[in-house]
């Protein structure tokens, strides 16, 4: 059962009982901005993360959408990749292109990764300088308010402990304004080095879409959308709060089975 609903200044709740509905939802919801995108701007910038999201857009690999998307007309960003080869197991490009990449005809020079022979610090830099050419050719759009890139859709998931992206709980990236990528070598979830895109990238979007699931999320679901808890912890998802862009946040109800009075707003 689907419970839709806006929960006031925390964005778009799409509660699906079943994984199976996310997943149809999700891909219909993406199908739909490229479409809008490639329609507006005749592409569609696109940020993915790593972890249990690739599998949850699996509904993408397959019919109507594997032949209705117009893949050729995506660019493709990472939100968050960990420092390791390109073909290691804790690679999120590995994660993306077994998942999704290699199912669907993505234009190759269109996938955007990291540097896998760089330190930390020079692939965020070297990332970071490629997004600046790509919004300098409006591949990518630029925020009007921000002067940041501004994806067409990131997509995020979200950690038992309440992190999006490679934005640890109470961690110093969490406070970086300036740089669109960082870069951190001490992630309490392993592997330590990763590169980041900072929180006013992600408030520059377009479209942010946090898709969650299970109940071991739940707590920090809670956490990130209900409102503000005394002592709760600085959390990168409660900072997830797009300037002008739209956030929709994709539950099952497990993962919403701690959210608080919920005030939708009709
Ligand atoms: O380490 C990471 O974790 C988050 C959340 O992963 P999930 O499996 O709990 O959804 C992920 O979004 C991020 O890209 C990844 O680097």
């Amino acid at each position: 059962m689907a419970l839709p609903g806006v929960h006031r200044d925390r964005g778009e709740l799409r509660i699906r009982e079943s994984l199976e509905e996310i997943c149809t939802d999700l891909a219909d919801y993406i199908a739909d901005l490229s479409e809008a995108s490639v329609k507006e701007r005749g592409v569609f910038a696109i940020a993915l993360s790593g972890g249990s999201l690739i599998a949850l857009m699996g509904k993408l690999c397959e019919a109507p959408y594997n032949k209705t998307v117009d893949w050729a007309k995506w660019y493709i960003f990472w939100t968050d990749e960990r420092v390791v080869a390109k073909n290691h197991a804790d690679s999120n490009y590995k994660l993306a292109k077994d998942g999704l990449l290699s199912k669907v005809p993505i234009v190759p020079s269109h996938v955007h990764s990291i540097n896998d022979s760089l330190s930390a610090e020079e692939a965020a830099d070297e990332y970071e300088f490629v997004i600046r050419q790509l919004v300098k050719s409006r591949m990518v759009s630029v925020s009007d308010i921000s002067d940041c890139p501004k994806f067409d859709l990131i997509l995020l998931g979200m950690d038992s402990d309440g992190h999006v992206a490679s934005l640890f709980p109470n961690h110093s990236a969490l406070d970086e304004k300036d740089r669109w990528v960082t870069f951190i070598t001490d992630s309490p979830k392993p592997p330590p080095e990763r590169i980041t895109f900072t929180l006013p990238v992600i408030n520059s979007a377009s479209n942010v879409a946090v898709v969650v699931t299970g109940e071991s999320k739940a707590e920090a679901v809670h956490l990130a959308i209900d409102d503000a808890e005394p002592e709760c912890p600085s959390l990168s998802s409660r900072m997830v709060q797009p300037t002008k862009g739209k956030l929709v946040w994709f539950l099952d109800e497990p993962a919403a089975s701690k959210l608080g009075s919920v005030q939708f707003c009709e």
